[in-house]
């Protein structure tokens, strides 16, 4: 029998007191960041938090004022150059030339990672193949659709096969659809032992591919975690009762302590974590109390409550999440 000792995964990147200001705007003020290898880290906030920034800075196309760097184990001050070796980034402004096909932008790439020209091609026919876009690899790229676009970038960026990869939005503006196979496409990338690091303001996205999540606010990481644990920092978990009759509505209002009502929409919000447990004692004691609703549901948090619970002018003097989760 062979006994593992867990350890720790390396970090793919890592900052420590993170700053930059640009004039007497402080955008990044002294972060922390820590992103296991092979897992996608979501650096979460509102317009204008500083998520590109980060990502310009951690991909070195923005230098730092002060903080201490690491991505791929090389240190960003001293070594740029093997960083961006490690490195694949696509921002929301795209590589592709519109006046070439796919095909010819992958082969420039190609050209550009000085790949042999026989290696170079295989590399871009499979990437083509995996990205789902063989079919229109002859046409121009400004024939492509928002979502084809945003594939091919992709697809060239991982031309020089980058281990750490830096998806600044890679799914705004793009229809469900695409969305829904861009996520497959980071998944597959992550399985392969990619590392992500991927900004984003959709909630579901980061819920949905993100094993930690950092919300970046005035500056500051308010909080990290997984998705999960995030959602544990926010109250707002409910049991909605919905009436459809005011009579039976103001009855149970009168007979309900510690609950929201909503005297227009005749609901009744009473505060719950959602658990088998606690739903059965609520509905015994319904039953027992006589309120008979006409529709029932149950909301538990989501990262939407905790976005705005975080970003949203919360009051700071009573809620330090950070220091829950570390
Ligand atoms: N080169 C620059 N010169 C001056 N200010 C800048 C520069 N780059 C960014 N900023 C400012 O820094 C702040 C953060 O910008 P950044 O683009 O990093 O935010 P973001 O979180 O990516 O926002 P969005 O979600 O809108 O893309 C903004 O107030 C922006 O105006």
């Amino acid at each position: 029998m062979t006994t593992t000792t867990a350890t720790a995964p390396p970090l793919a990147i890592e900052a420590r007191g993170l700053r930059k200001a640009f004039g007497d705007k402080t955008v990044l003020d002294g972060i922390d960041l820590a992103v296991p290898a092979g897992s996608v880290f979501s650096l979460l906030g509102p317009n204008g938090a500083g998520k590109t920034t980060a990502v310009k800075i951690l991909s070195t196309l923005v230098t730092a004022d002060a903080g201490e760097l690491f991505v791929g184990g090389h240190d960003l001050a001293a070594d740029p150059q093997a960083v961006r070796a490690a490195i694949g980034v696509t921002g929301q402004f795209s590589a592709v030339d519109g006046l070439i096909t796919g095909e010819e932008n992958m082969h420039l790439m190609a050209d550009l990672h000085h790949l042999p020209r026989r290696e170079g091609r295989r590399a871009a026919a499979a990437l083509l193949d995996r990205f789902d876009l063989t079919e229109a690899a002859r046409k121009p790229a400004a024939t492509y659709s928002g979502g084809m676009r945003r594939r091919l970038d992709i697809a060239m960026t991982l031309v020089g096969s980058p281990r750490i990869l830096f998806l600044d939005e890679p799914t705004t503006g793009l229809d469900p659809r695409s969305r829904h196979t861009m996520w497959r496409m980071i998944r597959d990338l992550v399985a392969d032992g990619a590392t992500v690091f991927l900004t984003t303001q959709y909630l579901d996205e980061a819920d949905e591919l993100a094993d930690r999540i950092a919300v970046l606010s005035e500056g500051r990481i308010a909080a990290t975690g997984s998705a999960d644990e995030l959602k544990r920092l926010v109250p707002g978990g409910h049991v909605r009762l919905r009436f459809t009759d005011p009579v039976g509505y103001r009855a149970a209002v009168a007979v309900l302590r510690d609950v929201t009502t909503d005297d227009e929409a005749l609901t009744v919000r009473i505060p719950s974590d959602g658990t088998q447990r606690e739903l059965r004692s609520l509905l015994d004691w319904l039953d027992a109390a006589g309120v008979e609703a006409d529709e029932l549901s149950v909301h538990t948090p989501d990262l939407d409550d905790v976005f705005f619970a975080l970003t949203g002018g919360a009051d700071k003097s009573t809620t330090r999440p950070e220091e829950a989760l570390r």
